[in-house]
């Protein structure tokens, strides 16, 4: 088994060598020395927890609901509990990059996020995530919360690389591209946009959508006039199954596809995030919203519509042709 680190949090995979400098390891795992692992245990999950992890005892394992990709389970030990998710069919590249996304969320020191452990490959194929278990309250709570500690994680995380990620991540199950790039409308055209385009033409050989939607993203500049665009680090699939708050009411988000983009692609998923008013307000006061806010927000929901389409099926065709129509129509083109 390779093993991987990503600055100083180690991950052991398959996967070629990344890194970021950002990150930190929960347990002080010393970077300048390699961690061997000469063969894989029957069980990395309970070696890891007894050993990195600290406990002595475990004392309960139970599985949790919830997910759909993945298996999620508690397990309580002496030392607490941690959660961790398998996966019995993908390598560990996906707990990679949400590994990655949640360590930079919570280097922030904003918004509650779970803080990754570990990462690593199943002897039976398949991968797993360890991670901060958190005891969850209510699912609903204070959205002025939520909206101005996202506007903090927004405002705190900036990236010196432009527009992307460290590594490429999943949408969903949809590979979701992070190069960088300098030009956030290059970006948006061409990784978000123009890659489900694609997707679509190829999946289900539609070329009406595809010639629509690759003329909208050819002709996105006149949305982004006067606008300021910094990259900021973005959770990227906000949408209401991936919030929820922690037994003090504080939000706490989950499950992220994190890049670092236009602080308003964030809000791609707000036809099922169920942001309010007092949201919005919280969130603005942060980062001030921007001229042409309200243009571009079926833009970036058409992201969100488009990957749905590839993921689910025609019943969110019509959604992403309608914004591709009214958008062409707007901008005459
Ligand atoms: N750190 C955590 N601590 C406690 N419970 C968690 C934690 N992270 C997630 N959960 C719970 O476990 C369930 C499954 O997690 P998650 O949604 O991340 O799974 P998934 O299969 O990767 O996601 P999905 O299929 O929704 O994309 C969630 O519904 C959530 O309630």
């Amino acid at each position: 088994m390779a093993v991987t680190h990503l600055g100083s949090i180690s991950f052991s995979s398959s996967m070629p060598s990344i890194s970021s400098p950002s990150l930190k390891h929960p347990f002080n795992f010393n970077k300048n020395k390699p961690l061997i692992v000469a063969a894989m245990s029957d069980d990395p999950v309970r070696e890891w927890i007894l050993s990195e992890g600290k406990a002595t005892q475990i004392k309960g394992i139970s599985p949790i609901g919830g997910g759909c990709i993945n298996r999620a389970t508690r397990y309580d030990t002496d030392v607490g509990s941690f959660f961790v998710k398998t996966n019995r069919s993908i390598g560990p590249s996906m707990f990679e990059g949400e590994a990655l996304g949640l360590n930079a969320m919570y280097e922030t020191g904003s918004i509650r996020v779970p803080k990754p452990y570990k990462v690593g490959s199943l002897p039976t194929g398949g991968s797993y995530i360890i991670m901060e278990f958190i005891e969850f309250g209510a699912s609903r709570g204070n959205q002025s919360a939520l909206g101005r500690k996202l506007a903090e994680m927004h405002k705190a995380a900036k990236s010196e690389k432009g527009f992307g990620f460290h590594v490429d991540n999943t949408i969903g199950s949809t590979p979701q591209i992070n190069t960088w790039m300098s030009d956030w409308v290059e970006f948006f055209a061409e990784h978000r946009l123009g890659y489900q385009l694609k997707m679509a033409h190829e999946q289900y050989g539609d070329p009406t959508i595809y010639e629509r939607g690759q003329r909208l993203a050819r002709n996105l500049g006149p949305l982004f006039k006067n606008v300021v665009i910094e990259p900021c680090l973005l959770h990227g699939d906000l949408w209401s199954g991936n919030m929820t708050y922690d037994k003090n009411g504080e939000p706490v988000i989950l499950d992220p596809a994190c890049y670092y983009g236009h602080n308003e692609a964030e809000f791609g998923m707000s036809w099922c995030a169920g942001f309010g008013g007092d949201f919005y307000k919280a969130y603005f006061e942060v980062m001030p919203e921007q001229p042409g806010f309200e243009e571009r927000r079926d833009l970036y929901m058409l992201y969100h519509y488009l990957n749905h389409y590839n993921l689910f099926g025609s019943g969110y065709r019509s959604s992403a042709m309608s914004i591709i129509d009214d958008y062409l129509r707007m901008l005459s083109v």
